[in-house]
């Protein structure tokens, strides 16, 4: 499909259990479509609700209202709508999500958390570590920790690791959060030329990116999220 992800008319308020129950609505009118191959940046001021779309588009926080339609195994799926398993589904063969931190699980080595996702989509165990070991080896991760849980890894070591299993399976939408806050600058440049070769494949990108340069090295077209909030709307 050409536009692998349309967003419709989205909305979001967070209800305060610890206060009342007060809402406090975050976004709305939420309307934007991503082409295949195309990187779009959320940008706007802090605490305007780029990770919170971010967070709807990957299921992990509920929709109030709106479509969220995502092109899944030859079918539409809205994913505000979907049950659970369905969005599990989706996140395993056409979502993939790069988030800020890594999840360290323990005893697990760096390599085989990079390299999980693809033996989740049946990739024999030898074929998926020979591919996770050529993108750590891409990310300048040294080759002594491959065989180590991350958990003592320093933050940037780790957002690699994370980065690395985030670009190894080919999803074709792919959800950046910040993937490149942790790095220095020669891996940051090898992230950005990672996502050039992701839309050269034809995935379509959603990201949020605070370096200005990164930001402009990737963006195809950055959305001001101001321009979704509800203040705006009501007045
Ligand atoms: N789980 C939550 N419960 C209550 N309020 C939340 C929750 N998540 C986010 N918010 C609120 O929603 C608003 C938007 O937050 P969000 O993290 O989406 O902003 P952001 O644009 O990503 O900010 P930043 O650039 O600082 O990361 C903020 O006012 C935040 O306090």
């Amino acid at each position: 499909m050409a536009t692998p992800l349309v967003v419709s008319e989205v909305a979001k308020s967070f209800t305060m259990h610890l206060r009342d129950g007060v809402r406090l609505p975050v976004v709305a009118n939420v309307s934007f479509s991503v082409k295949a191959g195309e990187c779009v940046v959320l940008g706007g001021p802090s605490g305007v609700g780029k990770s919170s779309i971010l967070k709807m588009l990957y299921g992990n926080y509920g929709v109030d209202e709106g479509q969220i339609l995502m092109e899944h195994d030859g079918r539409l799926v809205n994913l505000a709508a979907a049950e659970p398993r369905t969005v599990l589904e989706v996140r395993r063969t056409t979502l993939g999500y790069v988030s800020q931190f890594l999840r360290v699980v323990p005893r697990v080595s760096a390599l085989d958390i990079v390299a999980e996702p693809l033996q989740a989509r049946g990739v024999v165990a030898e074929e998926a570590r020979e591919r996770a070991a050529a993108l750590l080896a891409k990310l300048n991760l040294p080759k002594e920790l491959w065989a180590l849980p991350p958990a003592t890894f320093s933050g940037g070591e780790q957002q690699r690791v994370n980065i690395a299993r985030g670009f190894i399976t080919d999803h074709k939408i792919l959800l950046l959060d910040e993937p490149t806050a942790s790095l220095d600058a020669k891996n940051r440049t090898v992230v950005v030329e990672m996502i050039a070769g992701k839309k050269a494949q034809g995935t379509a990108l959603v990201g949020i990116f605070h370096d200005a340069e990164v930001r402009d090295a990737v963006a195809d077209r950055i959305i001001d999220v101001s321009e979704f909030s509800p203040r705006k709307h009501a007045a």
